[in-house]
């Protein structure tokens, strides 16, 4: 059997230059986990992931600089780059230097329409105060503090690029609203693109701009998807013909895909990126929104001048941007670039999910321990892995397997979910779909029969084009009206689509999933299910995060104290260069 080191050793036996060979084997190792190149400044942490036939190599790091097949300058064709001390493949430095120059060229054009753009939106101050009234339900307190909401709106219409990050219901979605109220006030014949990285990313954001007359698709989709090509109809030469393109669920934009999304985006289209920075990054390599999230240490800084201009439109001094969030003019092509969120409408920060998930995030182990020791109503932390919970969590999927109507029955399908950190195992997602299936079965509400059994949840896991079905789909199995099994899916807002199983050949059972694939998933309850042992290396914060914030109104999660806390104390810190890359932009 090849194991996925020898596919790494492979490639470093692919370059005969034996000084290149332990660098190409952890450059392409560090690739499968998700960075984007090779920090070479900590020589024992290189050897440490070294197989033994290469320890001593790594002291002879200088030698890459001479190295025939590795480039030292940017456009040098080589298939290494060794640059800021990071090596990289070609391919993913030049991802990274054309996400760089693409923000570079956002700035370049935001400078010579910024004052048409400014005088555009003084007339529309009674519009803007009108839409961005604090309404009446928000939750104490938020009324009188920055409101970063219209001052992230504010800034998207100035800008060419807007990130806007938040936590869960930080108001992302109810911002994008704004943004296109204040874009259609400005140009009634607005051209809009909403998108997401996944078709069920993109079906929620739907669900949740409901009003807006655009349907999201996926960014595949927006850019124009050629078959069998890893290139787009739309790229700098033919780009996107919109006015404004709005992206959510950044964070799961691996570096390629970000390269070439911004590469579609032309001058005279404004781009605005929403996301959580806290949570897990891509599959694949890259967690560009997070780097660029901490590109400049702090979020949420303005210049003197765009802060008075803001405010001069917010009016009320008590939403402003305070005198704290007011420094001294940057270069930095993403200063006044990126909006943090900061008060959840959703969850108080002070009990239940929001104060777990925030505990999380900072390593609170005081707090973590709070909940581990007593749970509150939202959060209910199970560290004996009890089997009434597990079961009483299982009785939940009873209501979408009564439900006659199927588009119901999918809807209730989907208010719960188990999620799972692991596939493997007693506590990963195979088995626990098999032990739901066994206990529904055992209470006569399924037939489970290893195929497409009457009431399986489905979960696709690869995309069909032809059938229009992508990857994280979820559907349930129920007869047509001529009692034929078929797997029914939601379709657009309203509607539901049947498929004949036979159609669907990447599927499997959902009552289980894995938190990887919960992204852009929300759920009213989750039951989160860790494995038993800390020392599994994919636990860590992110993903513990991602799991708690699938959840809008109750997590259980079941795993030992040592593991949470653990969890909670790991952190996924990918390898990009690009933080240090914009000085040269
Ligand atoms: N400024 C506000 N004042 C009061 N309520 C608000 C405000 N902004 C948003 N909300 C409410 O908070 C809830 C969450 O908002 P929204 O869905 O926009 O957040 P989100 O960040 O997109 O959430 P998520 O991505 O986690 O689903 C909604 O019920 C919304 O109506």
């Amino acid at each position: 059997m090849r194991t996925t080191n020898d596919v790494h050793q492979q490639f470093a036996s692919f370059f005969k230059s034996e000084t290149l060979q332990p660098f190409a084997y952890l450059v392409s190792k560090k690739l499968s986990e998700g960075h984007i190149c090779l920090p070479l400044d900590d020589a024992g942490v290189l050897n440490e992931e070294l197989p033994a036939h290469y320890k001593g190599f790594i002291e002879k790091r200088e030698r890459l600089k001479t190295e025939p097949l590795v480039g030292t300058v940017p456009g040098e064709r080589q298939p290494f780059i060794l640059y800021n001390n990071c090596l990289y493949l070609q391919r993913y430095f030049a991802y990274e230097s054309l996400v760089l120059e693409r923000i570079s060229d956002f700035g370049k054009t935001e400078e010579t329409r910024l004052a048409e753009r400014m005088e555009s939106l003084h007339p529309l101050t009674g519009f803007i105060r009108e839409l961005f009234a604090p309404k009446e339900t928000a939750a104490s307190g938020a009324d009188s503090r920055t409101d970063w909401q219209m001052v992230a709106a504010l800034n998207a219409v100035l800008n060419n690029l807007t990130i806007i990050t938040g936590g869960p219901g930080t108001g992302k979605t109810s911002t994008v609203a704004k943004i296109l109220a204040v874009l259609y006030c400005m140009n009634p014949a607005l051209r809009v693109a909403l998108a997401a990285p996944t078709g069920k990313a993109a079906a929620r954001m739907g669900e949740s701009l409901k009003s807006a007359s655009v349907k999201p698709s996926t960014i595949h989709r927006l850019l124009g998807f050629v078959p069998d090509s890893t290139y787009f109809e739309h790229h700098r030469s033919n780009p996107l013909n919109y006015d404004v393109v709005i992206v959510d669920e950044a964070s799961m934009i691996d570096v390629s895909l970000f390269a070439k999304l911004l590469d579609a985006i032309g001058p005279d289209t404004r781009l605005v990126l929403l996301g959580d920075k806290d949570q897990l990054a891509s599959v694949e390599a890259g967690s560009l929104f997070g780097d660029l999230c901490q590109a400049q240490g702090q979020l949420n800084l303005f210049g003197r001048e765009r802060a008075a201009f803001i405010n001069s439109l917010i009016g009320d001094p008590s939403r402003a941007i305070d005198e704290g969030s007011v420094v001294t003019e940057s270069e930095h092509p993403l200063f006044q670039h990126i909006i943090e969120l900061r008060h959840s409408h959703r969850f108080s920060g002070e009990e239940g999910i929001g104060r777990f998930s925030k505990a999380i995030i900072a390593r609170d182990k005081q707090t973590l321990n709070d909940f581990i020791v007593s749970s509150d109503a939202q959060v209910l932390v199970d560290t004996a892995y009890s089997r009434p919970l597990f079961e009483e969590f299982a009785d939940g999927y009873a209501e979408f397997i009564r439900e006659q109507d199927i588009r119901l029955a999918l809807q209730k399908m989907n208010r719960l979910r188990v999620l799972c950190a692991v596939r493997e195992g007693e506590h990963g997602v195979y088995q626990l779909n098999r032990r739901i299936e066994k206990y529904l079965q055992q209470k006569k509400l399924i037939r489970a029969n290893g195929g497409f059994y009457e009431n399986r949840p489905v979960i696709v896991t690869g995309n069909n084009y032809t059938v229009g079905l992508y990857n994280g789909d979820t559907g349930i199995v129920r007869a047509d009206e001529k009692g034929t099994l078929k797997v029914w899916f939601e379709d657009g807002v309203e509607g539901i689509k049947p498929v004949i199983p036979g159609y669907i050949s990447q599927a499997e059972t959902v009552f289980a999933m894995t938190i990887h694939k919960s992204q852009g998933s929300e759920f009213d309850r989750v039951l989160i299910v860790l494995p038993d042992s800390e020392s599994n290396a994919i636990l860590t914060s992110e993903l513990l995060y991602t799991a708690v914030t699938r959840a809008r109104s109750k997590v259980f999660l079941q795993g030992s104290a040592s593991v949470i806390l653990q969890a909670s104390d790991r952190f996924v810190k990918r390898a990009s260069g690009i933080a240090d890359r914009f000085s040269d932009y």
